[in-house]
């Protein structure tokens, strides 16, 4: 499938792009995941990012989890689902279909610059300059294939790593190496454009799904203008036990829980690696940003003037009864 060239720059120059930037994230279902997007939202408030944080969310987000995304001060937007082309394939977690949604943040043209991060990730320092890196390209961290989830690859089953590239070579009698540049999908910084959505949707229709469904769309599609980021804008958390020498834990400033029982917000610790010091240090980290009451979202409109309007609004709309002014006894 023919990849991604750069942004059509013709396309920018018939009308000023808006400047307006955002973080961005998807959110699915009635299930747990909304209390993501809360500690996300929460915690991009603690680290001061200057950005809003949209919530590209499907029709089935029920209100009452609009109702408290809202309070956190989420700029919420319901998107259609997106549906890969019928297929038989054996997605890496069967509801990863689900994932395919994320393309439609393609169409929030209102939007020059975004930044989308799964709901399961926290930022942990402000990463605002990201949005500074230079247009045209998907910038994103490089994923790692040694997890049990990449056990249907050929690169998994000769124990091939890009995390470690010269650990093992790649055999010339096998099939064609991945991509040479694999980028994980829970959080890249792109710009948004109607051309490259319709281009993206089209190319959909005629591409075969594979198990890391819209994470392997993305790679193949954005391949040409793929650029790596540093690891601590994004740590995968498998890379803490299967790359440990390419981590520095205290420089990361951005943690992705993904590991199979990482969640936070379901956390037990019995999974594989689940009783890591790293691990429960990190979950620790999330549920503190999560729980801080300082951290809510706080309306802009101070709260007596806000009430002061809220009254005065609702006042105005009832007519005043008739009365006479009968000034009070002064104190004095
Ligand atoms: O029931 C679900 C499953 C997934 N997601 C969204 O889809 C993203 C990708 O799924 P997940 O993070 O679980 O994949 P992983 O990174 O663990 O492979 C999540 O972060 C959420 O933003 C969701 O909203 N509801
Ligand atoms: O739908 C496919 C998903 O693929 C990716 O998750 C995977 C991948 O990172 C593997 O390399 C890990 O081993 C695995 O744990 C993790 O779940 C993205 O994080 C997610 O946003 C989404 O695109
Ligand atoms: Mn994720």
């Amino acid at each position: 499938m023919a990849p991604v060239d750069t942004v059509n720059v013709s396309e920018k120059a018939h009308h000023q792009a808006p400047s307006k930037r955002a973080y961005v994230t998807f959110l699915a279902g009635n299930g747990d995941y909304v209390k993501g997007v809360v500690g996300l939202a929460k915690g991009l408030r603690k680290v001061k990012s200057t950005y809003p944080l949209v919530v590209a969310m499907l029709p089935d987000v029920p209100e009452e989890h609009r109702v408290i995304l809202r309070s956190q001060g989420c700029v919420l937007r319901e998107i259609d689902p997106v549906h890969p082309p019928d297929n038989q394939v054996k997605f890496a977690m069967a509801y990863y279909v689900l994932n395919y949604s994320k393309l439609r943040i393609w169409n929030f043209e209102e939007y020059s610059k975004m930044m989308y991060l799964d709901a399961d990730i926290q930022v942990f320092d402000n990463i605002d300059n990201l949005f500074d890196l230079p247009d045209g390209y998907f910038h994103a961290v490089m994923d790692c294939f040694c997890e049990k989830t990449w056990s249907h690859s050929p690169q998994y089953s000769i124990g091939y790593c890009q995390q470690c590239p010269e650990k093992v070579t790649w055999p010339e009698d096998m099939e064609s190496p991945p991509p040479p540049l694999y980028f994980n999908a829970g959080m890249f910084v792109f710009e948004p454009s109607p051309l490259t959505y319709e281009n993206l949707l089209q190319t959909l229709e005629t591409t075969p799904p594979s198990p890391f469904a819209e994470q392997d769309f993305l790679n193949m599609f954005f391949e040409k203008v793929y650029k790596p980021i540093p690891l601590v804008y994004n740590l995968v958390l498998a890379m803490l036990w299967r790359h440990p020498e390419n981590v520095e834990l205290e420089k990361v400033k951005v943690v992705h829980y993904c590991a199979a029982g990482s969640k936070p917000w379901r956390y037990t610790g019995e999974e594989a690696n689940m009783d890591r010091e790293d691990i429960k240090m990190l979950v620790d980290k999330w549920w503190d940003v999560y729980n801080d009451e300082s951290l809510d979202f706080k309306s802009k409109v101070p709260v007596d003037v806000e009430e002061t309007v809220t009254k005065s609004t609702i006042l105005a709309s009832v007519p005043e009864p008739e009365m006479t002014y009968i000034p009070a006894p002064s104190a004095a």
